[in-house]
């Protein structure tokens, strides 16, 4: 059962059963919204997430020339139709100094890159935003220096001072630690005169990079790149010209249902999911397949089936796909032995110390959970039964949606302090629980 108390949650044990629609993907939003601003046509893009990161990227856009009117909208998602600015070629930038991105680390990372392209670079921006993104790292922005652009950090993050033009440039960047102004600077570098060639080092999260590549081509952006990702080449005064985006529905979101239906579910059935997604969390299927469970795509829906008690443990390697890690705790829990989870460094840096809070509050409730440095940062998970317990969100949605699905098969329950923070990416994340899950 869940029980809103007051801002808190409390889940307890639950079978969940049912079909449900998961929010469209927070990060093809974004990147499609950006392309949106900077397309010299006008288009209409559907299926646009209403979390709070894609909300606050909207007001963005709007403030650097997009016009956006809806066309059509659910209690997830909307479908709009958006002018941009043709790659700034006429915009007028008095008076705006603010660029707010909200708690998106994703928005204000890649927007960086795409502020050189305003012609006056006598004009400084602000970017900045509010909670856990003035925690966030923003000295992965420093080398945009090499690209013509000035940048002034407040104590290695956010507000940053923005200013200059975007210049081409040779040279090697490094993505030990974020794919996200990387992302940003291929949106931008199309725009401006020039060719420039790029060495990828440290590869990471590189599913994100083809997400980005994939929203170019839609955009009729040519970009060259190895097969093997190494080296990018991007030729200049390219122009964004498309009449038409549709945005996939989320994986990352739908990994906490998944493992909802895997841990505490007899059958779980989700609408919409892309089934060869190229989206960095959908390898959560071969998880579940691989550690026992009977998952089928039947038409347009993914059916997940709890078929045995207990599963066998797994190890995943996360460089690629941190964002599922909170989901892979969970359910870890539910796989006799210990799972491992190697590269897990970076997600000491994402809305919470990801590696900290998972740790501290899965042994809240009962866990035994621990941490090794080899590997890129390793986190042992050992299966045992949820005691339950109350446990903070840390103002991390992905933290909070782990712990409440982590309720479901807890013996006492589990109070959620703080749970309101999975706006950021699954709005109605508590309402879709409430809808698959029975009292025992
Ligand atoms: O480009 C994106 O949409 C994202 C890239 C990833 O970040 P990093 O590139 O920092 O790993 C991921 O964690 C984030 O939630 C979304
Ligand atoms: C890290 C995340 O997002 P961002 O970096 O865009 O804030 C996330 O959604 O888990």
């Amino acid at each position: 059962m869940i029980k809103k108390l007051n801002n808190a949650i409390k889940v307890t044990k639950s079978t969940v059963n049912g079909m449900c629609l998961i929010p469209p993907s927070k990060s093809y939003s974004i990147r499609a919204l950006f392309a949106g601003l900077l397309n010299c046509d006008e288009a209409k893009l559907y299926n646009i997430s209403k979390c709070e990161d894609v909300l606050a990227t909207i007001e963005v856009i709007k403030k650097l020339g997009a016009n956006i009117s809806i066309i059509n909208e659910s209690e997830v998602s909307m479908d709009i139709l958006i002018s941009g600015n043709c790659g700034f070629s006429n915009f007028n930038s008095k008076g705006i100094s603010i660029i707010n991105c909200g708690e998106s680390g994703l928005c204000a990372r890649m927007i960086i890159p795409i502020l050189g392209l305003i012609k006056d670079n006598k004009q400084i921006y602000t970017v900045t935003g509010r909670g856990s993104l003035l925690k966030r790292p923003f000295n992965v922005i420093s080398f945009l220096k090499d690209f013509g652009m000035n940048i002034q950090l407040t104590n290695s993050s956010v507000p940053v001072l923005v200013s200059g033009n975007l210049k081409h440039h040779n040279g090697v960047i490094d993505l030990s630690l974020t794919t996200q102004v990387f992302s940003g600077l291929l949106m931008a570098l199309p725009i401006i005169a020039g060719k420039s060639q790029l060495k990828i080092i440290n590869k990471t999260s590189i599913p994100y990079v083809m997400a980005t590549l994939e929203v170019l081509k839609d955009s009729n952006i040519n970009i060259k790149y190895s097969n093997n990702m190494n080296e990018f080449e991007i030729e200049g005064n390219q122009k964004y010209s498309f009449s038409k985006y549709i945005v996939e529905n989320d994986w990352s979101s739908a990994a906490f249902i998944l493992v909802a239906g895997a841990i505490a579910g007899d059958k779980i059935g989700i609408y919409g999911l892309k089934e060869n997604s190229s989206q960095a969390d959908s390898v959560i299927i071969e998880i579940l397949k691989e550690i026992g469970l009977d998952v089928k795509f039947s038409e347009d829906v993914i059916y997940v089936s709890k078929s045995q008690d207990i599963y066998n443990s797994f190890k995943f390697d996360a460089k690629d796909a941190p964002d599922v890690v909170p989901a892979l705790v969970a359910l870890a829990t539910s796989c006799k032995g210990i799972s491992e989870i190697t590269n897990i460094d970076r997600l000491k840096y994402k809305e919470s110390n990801r590696v900290e809070s998972l740790i501290a509050s899965f042994k809240n409730i009962g866990i035994d959970i621990w941490y090794e440095t080899k590997n890129g940062g390793t986190m042992f998970i050992k299966g045992g039964k949820i005691k339950g317990g109350i446990v903070d969100s840390q103002n991390d949605h992905r933290i909070a949606m782990s712990l409440a699905v982590s309720g479901l098969v807890s013996e006492e329950g589990v109070i959620i302090n703080n749970p309101y923070c999975v706006r950021k990416s699954f709005p109605n994340f508590f309402d879709v629980l409430v809808k698959i899950s029975n009292n025992k």
